[in-house]
């Protein structure tokens, strides 16, 4: 590794920057009603984002009795994507803090990078619409590369992407899937328990939880210091 490479750090993005619950639920309850079915509480359903929107149709579907041919899951896709286009930031907020966590780790010479398995198109816009898109030197969602996380690659391609190194890099992730990627690709990683996740995220074997993002910082020269060394 270059002896000037910057480190990086790589962000999730729903349930870790962005509470994005409420958006994806209401469009998977408009889906829901659509076919017939009752909607589903916000509380439910939140846990069931986080790997994608297909996988949240089908567990939303799931959840409410009914399951659905590879056929019908790829009509209901393409109708959630348009819906949740459009509505993808009407009750989505950033968590608190982020926005000073990320100013903090950019004059501390981070690049910025997020890894999502939202769409990049979705990924983008949404970022954009809060205020955060230009902050990311690299903005990689589930289609960006053929590999999605918990896949390493994707990962540590968007550290490639980004103008970074695996060696000097750490994730931050609200899930299982973002945990088990990190740990795949051997860069530490930071977890937050405000996400969405059925298990506590402690329980999932992240390097460290922080329980906000004022306290993300620390976290970050603690789990690099000895990288950096
Ligand atoms: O499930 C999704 O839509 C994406 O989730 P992620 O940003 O937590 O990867
Ligand atoms: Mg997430």
């Amino acid at each position: 590794m270059a002896i000037h490479t910057p480190p990086i750090a790589v962000f999730d993005l729903d349930g870790t920057l962005a509470d994005t619950a409420a958006d994806l639920v209401a469009t998977l309850n408009v889906i829901l009603a659509q076919e017939g079915l009752s909607p589903l509480p916000l509380a439910k359903a939140r846990d069931m984002i986080g790997a994608g929107a297909k996988a949240l149709i089908e567990r939303g579907f799931e959840a409410a009795g009914k399951e659905l041919t590879a056929g019908h899951l790829d009509r209901l896709f393409e109708q959630f994507m348009v819906h949740y286009s459009e509505n993808i930031c009407v009750r989505t907020e950033l968590f608190p803090g982020v926005k000073g966590a990320l100013d903090r780790l950019e004059s501390a010479g981070f690049i910025l990078a997020v890894c999502t398995n939202k769409v990049e198109e979705h990924s983008v816009k949404l970022l954009d619409e809060l205020g955060l898109g230009h902050r990311f030197a690299a903005n990689c969602g589930r289609d960006t590369f053929p590999y999605f996380k918990p896949d390493a690659r994707h990962l540590t391609l968007t550290i490639e992407r980004a103008g970074g190194h695996p060696g000097r890099a750490v994730m931050v992730g609200d899930s299982r899937t973002d945990i088990v990627t990190a740990q795949n690709a051997r860069i530490p990683v930071i977890a937050v328990p405000f996400g969405y996740t059925e298990i506590p995220v402690h329980q999932l074997g992240p390097d460290m939880v922080i329980d906000h993002f004022d306290e993300l910082f620390a976290a970050v020269q603690d789990l690099m210091t000895p990288l950096a060394a």
